[in-house]
């Protein structure tokens, strides 16, 4: 690393730069004596460390922010009236505001300063300088984020800077344009991100995948909110599409198959590569025989979020007491079947929509036409989750474009025609799979959901009797390997299939009223037939 000088971000005075920590350092510094508050990690029965985030144990959408200037004007896919999404505009003058906020949060300080890559391919990667006052965010991005190799630190030249000020509030956000004391603002021109009064780790992790569906779909790659694995042969890729809970990182986790990432990829002429170097990954109520992968992953070095534990470190995974959005960060070494060195594959052959279904009226899958797939991958629809958003208390049915609406910083038929464009070339196929609930009222089992995933993944799908859901057109399997047959068709999951009826025309008349918005142009029009029909 050249001489690092944060003066040019206009921190000064400070006493000491931490920089990019080993784990052994990172251990020490968040569970140091005298650490208060949210600062203070404590050490559990597991080995790794658990930290408490404060009010935010979630992402916060409504105070997410884009300066607008002449550069993303006309590219930023900005919120409307006739169609909001979370990209609210900034002026320059709270762009400004927030900055001089961090600048002075962060002046005069002890800090630390992590450099790391976003993107494992070297020709599309984002170098990324994270600046902040609090030891375990250190740890945090160091989990999340790609590490450089000691030689590339050397040259380490920052393309974006994240200045963490989660101490700090914005008091007169009123006057600003903001939307509350707590702002994620980014500014596309000067490449920055400034977070001020939330401590999500998420708000780092998933602020840099937006910059990233901002900047790869422009060069003609799809970017995407999915999880990724490969066969041990590293030759079957398949990718799963999800909104928050949905199970990417749960199914994506699978022994019998080598981990790319669990949320974040992009997919270029090369295949599918991951964002990231590590998972991020809901803890409440892990069950260690159903989802042993994960569990053995919580060990030193990885790092609890918001986990109840009691004074000898004794991990309670099933308090919800302060959020459900309880989490572990590891590096994705911490997962054995990996694919190394690098987190990248082959193109994909299948894609796997995820929809946790609150309505109880999706099919635990379905095969999809290739009109289906552009019509329900612009729908997006899911129960959005108790927990990682803020304010969202219940599974709340939500339509969620390309199945990462808060995340998508261009309009969603720009991803949904590179997603088209990669699946054409590569002749994938696509599949949706309702890991919610049915008729019985409970959720699907994990190893319902994971019995049709293998299914889809060893090509069994494709040889076994079809038949077609009402309403929606659905093609699905009548009878599959490792799944109880008596939910393949969910009007079977109803004491009487009249209620399922019900629930089915509301659900299609939910899809027929969100799709309005891409009917502006013949292709939006053209795939109005895919969807549902009343
Ligand atoms: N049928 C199912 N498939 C996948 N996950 C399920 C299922 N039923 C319950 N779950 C639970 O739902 C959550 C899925 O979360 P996760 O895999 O972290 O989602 P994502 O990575 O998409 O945010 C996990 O807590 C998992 O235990
Ligand atoms: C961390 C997040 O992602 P996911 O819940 O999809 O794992 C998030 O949305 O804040
Ligand atoms: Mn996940």
């Amino acid at each position: 690393m050249a001489k690092l000088d944060l003066t040019k971000y206009g921190i000064t005075g400070t006493t000491e730069i931490v920089y990019n920590p080993s784990y052994e350092q990172l251990f020490e510094e968040e569970t140091k004596p005298g650490l208060e508050g949210y600062e203070k990690g404590q050490v559990s029965e597991l080995g790794a460390v658990n930290v408490m985030t404060g009010i935010y144990t979630g992402r916060s959408p409504k105070d997410k922010f884009i300066v607008m200037d002449e550069n993303s004007k006309d590219t930023v896919w900005w919120t409307s009236d006739e169609y909001k999404n979370d990209n609210h505009p900034a002026s320059q003058e709270a762009w400004a505001a927030v900055k001089a906020i961090a600048q002075k949060e962060l002046s005069n300080k002890r800090l630390y300063v992590v450099d790391a890559f976003c993107g494992a391919n070297k020709d599309t990667r984002m170098a990324i300088r994270f600046v902040m006052e609090v030891a375990w965010q250190a740890h945090f991005v160091t989990n999340m984020f790609i590490k450089p190799t000691a030689e590339e630190l050397e040259n380490f030249e920052p393309d974006f800077v994240v200045y963490n000020a989660s101490k700090a509030k914005v008091e007169n956000y009123k006057e600003l344009g903001l939307n509350s004391e707590t702002a994620v603002v980014f500014n596309i021109t000067s490449k920055e991100q400034v977070i001020v009064n939330t401590w999500y780790g998420g708000e780092m992790k998933k602020g840099m995948f937006s910059m990233m569906n901002y900047f790869l779909p422009l060069k003609g790659m799809a970017s995407m909110h999915c999880s990724a694995n490969t066969d041990l042969n590293g030759e079957n890729t398949a990718i799963f599409f999800g909104l928050s809970g949905t199970g990417k990182t749960t199914l994506s986790t699978d022994p019998k198959r080598l981990l790319i990432g669990d949320d974040e990829h992009g997919w270029d002429d090369n295949g599918v590569f991951n964002f990231e170097g590590g998972c991020y990954a809901k803890v409440i109520n892990l069950d260690k025989d159903s989802e042993p992968d994960i569990y053995n992953a919580i060990k030193r070095n990885a790092l609890l979020e918001n986990v109840t534990l009691d004074a000898e470190g004794h991990i309670d995974f099933a308090d919800k007491s302060v959020t459900e959005n309880t989490r572990v960060s590891y590096p994705i070494n911490h997962i054995k079947n990996i694919v190394r060195p690098i987190s990248s594959a082959p193109a994909a052959k299948n894609v796997i929509f995820l929809s946790a279904d609150a309505f109880g009226v999706l099919p635990p899958v379905s095969i999809l036409s290739p009109e289906q797939t552009q019509y329900y991958f612009l729908s997006g629809f899911t129960a959005k989750l108790a927990g990682t958003e803020r304010g969202i208390t219940e599974p709340t049915p939500t339509f969620s474009a390309c199945f990462g609406q808060a995340f998508l910083e261009l309009h969603p038929t720009k991803y949904a025609e590179e997603l088209v464009k990669k699946m054409q070339a590569s002749g994938a196929k696509a599949y949706l799979v309702n890991t919610g609930w049915n008729g019985t009222g409970k959720r699907i089992s994990i190893k319902d959901t994971r019995g049709i995933i293998d299914a889809i993944l060893n090509g069994d799908i494709n040889n076994v009797p079809t038949k077609k859901i009402p309403y929606f057109d659905f093609e699905v399997p009548t009878v599959l390997n490792g799944v109880d047959t008596g939910i393949l068709d969910p009007r079977d999951t109803y004491a009487d299939a009249s209620q399922w009826e019900e629930k089915a025309k509301d659900l299609a008349s939910r899809f027929i009223k969100n799709f309005k918005k891409y009917e502006g142009n013949e292709h939006g029009k053209a795939l109005v037939s895919a969807g549902p029909q009343l």
